[in-house]
């Protein structure tokens, strides 16, 4: 048996914060990272020196790039990251601050995710995904993640006979755990129906199966556990941590992404197994790649997925809950910040943190996912952690 070390002992994750959700607006994504950085100071009572790393995502902070954000803001970092990975930014961010923070290259690490959403916003960042989607792929007609989760979505339906109504369970699970997230967007219950009626976007992707593109914040600290406890804050410890990129390259049109390839080190490293996991945190662009990710991080066998959400309650008081805050589909996709939803939901929860959202009765273990950048038909960057209750 393959034995994996215990990675990331003795690093804590504390102060999960979020920068309300707005539809558009006119300030730009350096503003939505202030806020988020002054949050983190305000909740932990530290001060803007003592942050001595600094990981920030953001799409429509360019040409500013954490370089640019410490002038922005006055700091003046030992350790630095500028993390370009879309959804798989949180979970990234995260391993690699905890790996800073272990080696004693920082103390404590500000990780933020911020962008703004403007009219012009969201047609400039689909454009720069890639040089070799906008050279080679946009001139085909098939410009931007529409079309390519079209391809991927109707793949998977081929394949393993999904049908729509699959894909809906997720949808309307996940708005009824939006209900109580102040920050979401989309409150108003949806109905299978109401999903199953909605006006098509590109294939099989209906207006329900998109995530609407928004502007807000989202933020943790990593430090130590000695430091977390010195300060009284509650936290949470990571058990396990992965990242791969391009993975099964080969692959006409993704069914399954790197999660799988990683999945034995994941829970080898935690020494814990899908049936240890109390709710899951997927990354869901798109109703599919939860499906990939719920399967690959083996909570259901591949394919089954479709079985899974109709058999498996996934609301937050359910057996499984999943995408606790409603997700993106329902909260909003606050551009980069979309990668950190799910991991600061995630604390939150571990740490009974109860604003903004409702809390699973005695949660432990969590399974965070993160999936980033669609180049042509390509999950680039993959990524997942199991976290625990920092006394479990
Ligand atoms: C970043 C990574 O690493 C990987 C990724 O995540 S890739 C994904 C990146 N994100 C996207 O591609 C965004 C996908 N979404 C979209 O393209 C657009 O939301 C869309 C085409 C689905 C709809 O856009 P649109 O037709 O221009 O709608 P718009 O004019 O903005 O709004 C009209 C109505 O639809 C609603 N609406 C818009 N998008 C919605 C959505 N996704 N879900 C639900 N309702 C939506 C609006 O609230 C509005 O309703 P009201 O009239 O009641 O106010």
């Amino acid at each position: 048996m393959t034995v994996f070390p215990q990675s990331y002992d003795g690093i804590a994750l504390v102060a999960p914060v979020t920068i309300g959700y707005e539809r558009t607006s006119d300030h730009g994504a350096a503003y939505f990272a202030g806020r988020a950085l002054r949050a983190l100071l305000d909740r932990t009572g530290l001060k803007k020196d003592e942050i001595d790393g600094l990981a920030l995502s953001s799409f429509t902070m360019k040409p500013d790039t954490a370089v640019a954000a410490t002038a922005h803001f006055g700091l003046s970092p030992r350790w630095l990251e500028d993390i370009p990975m879309g959804g798989a930014s949180g979970v990234v961010a995260m391993r690699r601050a905890a790996r800073a923070v272990q080696m004693g290259d920082a103390d404590i690490v500000a990780c933020i995710s911020a962008d703004t959403n403007n009219k012009d916003s969201f047609s400039s960042l689909v454009a720069d995904f890639s040089l070799f989607s906008r050279d080679a792929v946009h001139p085909y007609g098939a410009a931007g993640p529409n079309a390519v989760f079209s391809m991927i979505t109707q793949n998977y339906m081929r394949e393993f006979g999904a049908a729509r109504e699959d894909f809906g369970r997720l949808a309307v699970a996940q708005r009824r755990n939006a209900r109580d997230n102040p920050h979401a967007l989309f409150h108003d219950p949806l109905t299978l129906e109401t999903y199953m009626n909605a006006r098509p976007i590109a294939g099989p992707i209906h207006l329900f199966d998109c995530v609407m593109p928004c502007a807000g914040a989202d933020a943790f600290l990593v430090m130590s556990v000695d430091r977390a406890k010195s300060l009284g804050l509650p936290y949470v410890v990571i058990k396990g941590a992965v990242e791969r990129h391009n993975a099964y390259a080969d692959d006409p049109v993704p069914t399954r992404g790197g999660w799988a390839m990683e999945r034995e080190r994941l829970y080898g490293m935690a020494g814990l197994g899908p049936k240890d996991v109390d709710f899951v945190e997927t990354y869901d662009d798109y109703p599919v790649i939860s499906f990939l990710q719920i399967e690959d991080l083996g909570l259901c066998a591949k394919g089954e997925a479709g079985r899974f959400f109709r058999d498996t309650d996934t609301t937050i008081d359910g057996q499984m809950p999943h995408n606790t805050s409603g997700g993106q589909l329902s909260a909003g996709q606050a551009g980069a910040a979309g990668g950190y939803l799910g991991l600061v939901e995630a604390i939150r929860q571990l740490t009974g943190d109860k604003a903004p959202s409702a809390q699973i009765a005695k949660a432990r273990h969590g399974l965070v996912s993160g999936y980033g950048m669609v180049i042509y038909d390509r999950c680039l960057c993959t990524a997942a952690a199991l976290l625990a209750r920092g006394d479990a």
